[in-house]
């Protein structure tokens, strides 16, 4: 996957948003409430009708669904379905975006510890905490190994210790596939954890745009991840 443009975008209260990433780029979304995060994560995911245009390597993806264009998407609702259990809810994703029967017993172990979720994996969404939910939903998610990964919002029901566990996990998944990735955050320490940069929205513009304080520095996060406490369980 090349680099993702956004160009002149309008959907509800969003005007002109205009920005492209890099691949292997991390982007974090930031901005007040009823700033137009999530929507713009939407219209990223393909899920709302926009003005504007969205490419991929220069190709128009305006019309085309989004997991074929390797996009996945997690958000806030994380739609589980009720009835199956976690690893089934993957499986269903899997064959759903392959769109024929894959060998996907690998990618569910694969992607159930990458979450920390291997332990969930027999339960249904209703015997799960909230935290333990967004991790079955983020397990989903980069079952799919997307190139572009979409997520919002995706550790707020998390308790500080395993969301820092997630940050690391994650940071290295994203780092290691060279994954493109937004993420919408309200939280300034997570952004620049997960981010190279930091967009800032208020009223559906886009601000400021900063580096993230730990662009570009892999060890410096290793570093951080590794003197976190964190990293013990509880
Ligand atoms: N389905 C909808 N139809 C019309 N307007 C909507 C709809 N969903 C959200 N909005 C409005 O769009 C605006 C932006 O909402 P959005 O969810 O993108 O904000 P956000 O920055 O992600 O907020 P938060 O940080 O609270 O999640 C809000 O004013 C909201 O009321």
């Amino acid at each position: 996957m090349s680099n993702i443009q956004f160009e002149s975008v309008q959907c509800r209260l969003l005007k002109n948003i205009s920005f492209s990433i890099e691949q292997g780029e991390s982007v974090a979304l930031m901005g007040p409430s009823g700033s137009g995060k999530s929507t713009l994560l939407k219209v990223a995911a393909g899920l709302l009708a926009y003005k504007g245009r969205a490419q991929i390597g220069g190709a128009s993806i305006d019309k085309l669904p989004r997991h074929k264009a390797g996009i996945g998407y997690l958000s806030q609702d994380l739609h589980l379905f009720p009835h199956l259990n976690v690893e089934n809810n993957i499986r269903l994703a899997l064959l759903f975006g392959m769109g024929r029967k894959i060998s996907c017993s690998d990618r569910i172990a694969q992607s159930l510890a990458l979450a920390r979720a291997t332990h969930l994996a027999k339960l249904k969404p209703a015997e799960l905490s909230g935290g333990e939910r967004q991790r079955a939903a983020l397990a989903r998610t980069i079952a799919r190994q997307p190139n572009l990964l979409l997520l919002d919002e995706p550790f707020s029901s998390l308790d500080a210790v395993n969301k820092k566990d997630l940050w690391f996990e994650l940071k290295q998944l994203q780092t290691a596939h060279c994954m493109t990735m937004i993420v919408v955050s309200h939280d300034i320490e997570e952004a620049s954890f997960l981010a190279d940069r930091i967009l800032y929205l208020r009223g559906g513009e886009l601000t400021v745009e900063q580096a993230s304080r730990y662009r570009n520095s892999a060890n410096e996060i290793q570093s951080l991840a590794v003197s976190q406490p964190s990293n013990y369980y509880i």
